[in-house]
């Protein structure tokens, strides 16, 4: 049975509450339901939220049974504080495809049965409340009370994560943050066209009006120039993708493989996407650097990714310690190809 969460706080109308902090408020958007408001400046890397999971499906595949036998075991209040969450429901079934194709399996096709009548059903239930507000936690999925209540953003100010050191799902800011302005993370891969994303959002029950869905035809627009952006992503991360992890020295020994991870690295940067993923480049071009005894600029991509991975994630997170250690022996090599040009002795 999960432990209780001590951290739930909902008001006796029931109109949400931030959990307490200092960063955000939550208020009525036109168009939105509810979201985050910034209520003061807030600095790039800073850790807004920490939130315990409510409730937790610890399978990916997760069926509705799976859903109520979390539920099951909640306390009263926190059964309470599910039901004031978004839900799904209530979209026109001539959204969606009308048959389920002969060849999918028994159990996926009650599974798509169970999920198509609760977004299109009448009433919230537990399942369209999951389907809207479930975030990816280890090998399965939950709901956080606090962190259900960030709506998405193509091009986000924040990112979230599971941080299974400490048990909790935290939101960082990735670039700084006006007061008054919208709090933003982004429930898909950044990497995917207008087309996918457009796909995946409306499984949550709505159109993204942000910027990068606008007129992708229009060439003076934005969202031209981040479907250009995030086509030469998919491209660079398809072509480095077999090299990275542990077959990065096969990269660091190919003529251009730096170069395109630099790039990369640049284009995420521009698509506002200072998240794990760029830490995770920077990384990757860190120990190819270092691999190729060019320990100068080793230390200058390592020293962005540790920048990078401790805004995005803070210095708790699980692997911050094997990018910071990492850092510290390209460092140590740099000094002592120094102090050798300097013709000093170890
Ligand atoms: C996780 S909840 C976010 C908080 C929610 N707005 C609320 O009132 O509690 C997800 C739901 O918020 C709404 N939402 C999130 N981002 C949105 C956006 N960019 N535009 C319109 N609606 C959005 C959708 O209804 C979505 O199903």
């Amino acid at each position: 049975m999960p432990a209780p969460n001590n951290n739930i706080i909902v008001s006796a109308d029931m109109i949400p509450v931030a959990s307490e902090n200092e960063y955000y408020t939550i208020r009525a958007l036109p168009g939105k339901g509810y979201g985050c408001i910034a209520l003061r400046s807030i600095p790039r890397g800073t850790r807004i939220l920490v939130d315990e999971p409510l409730l937790i499906v610890h399978k990916a595949d997760y069926m509705k049974a799976d859903i109520e036998a979390s539920f099951f075991c909640l306390t009263p209040s926190q059964k309470e504080a599910y039901f004031t969450l978004h839900s799904g429901h209530g979209q026109p079934v001539s959204a969606w495809p009308s048959q389920i194709h002969p060849s999918v399996p028994a159990r996926d096709r009650q599974r798509i049965e169970e999920q198509h009548a609760a977004r299109t059903g009448p009433a919230p239930t537990l399942i369209s409340i999951f389907q809207a507000n479930c975030m990816e936690m280890g090998a399965g999925a939950a709901v956080f009370l606090h962190t259900s209540r960030f709506n998405h953003a193509c091009v986000p100010n924040a990112c979230f994560t599971w941080n299974a050191a400490i048990g909790r799902e935290t939101i960082h800011t990735m670039r700084d943050v006006e007061e008054g302005e919208e709090i933003t993370i982004s429930y898909v891969d950044m990497e995917h066209d207008k087309r996918l994303r457009a796909w995946e959002l409306k499984h949550y029950g709505f159109v993204c009006g942000c910027d990068a869905c606008g007129d992708e035809e229009d060439e003076a627009s934005y969202a031209y120039e981040s479907a250009e952006r995030r086509l030469q992503i998919q491209v660079l991360g398809r072509e480095t993708r077999l090299l990275r992890g542990s077959r990065l020295t096969e990269g660091a020994k190919q003529p251009g493989f730096v170069n395109k991870l630099l790039k990369l690295a640049v284009l995420l940067q521009e698509e506002g996407c200072w998240d794990a993923r760029l830490a995770g480049v920077f990384f990757d071009i860190a120990l190819v650097c270092e691999y190729n005894v060019d320990f100068k600029m080793g230390v200058i991509a390592g020293e962005k990714a540790v920048r990078i991975k401790k805004d995005c994630q803070g210095i708790d997170f699980p692997d911050f310690k094997k990018y910071a250690e990492a850092v510290e022996r390209i460092k140590a090599s740099r000094r002592r190809e120094m102090g050798e040009a300097n013709g000093w002795r170890a």
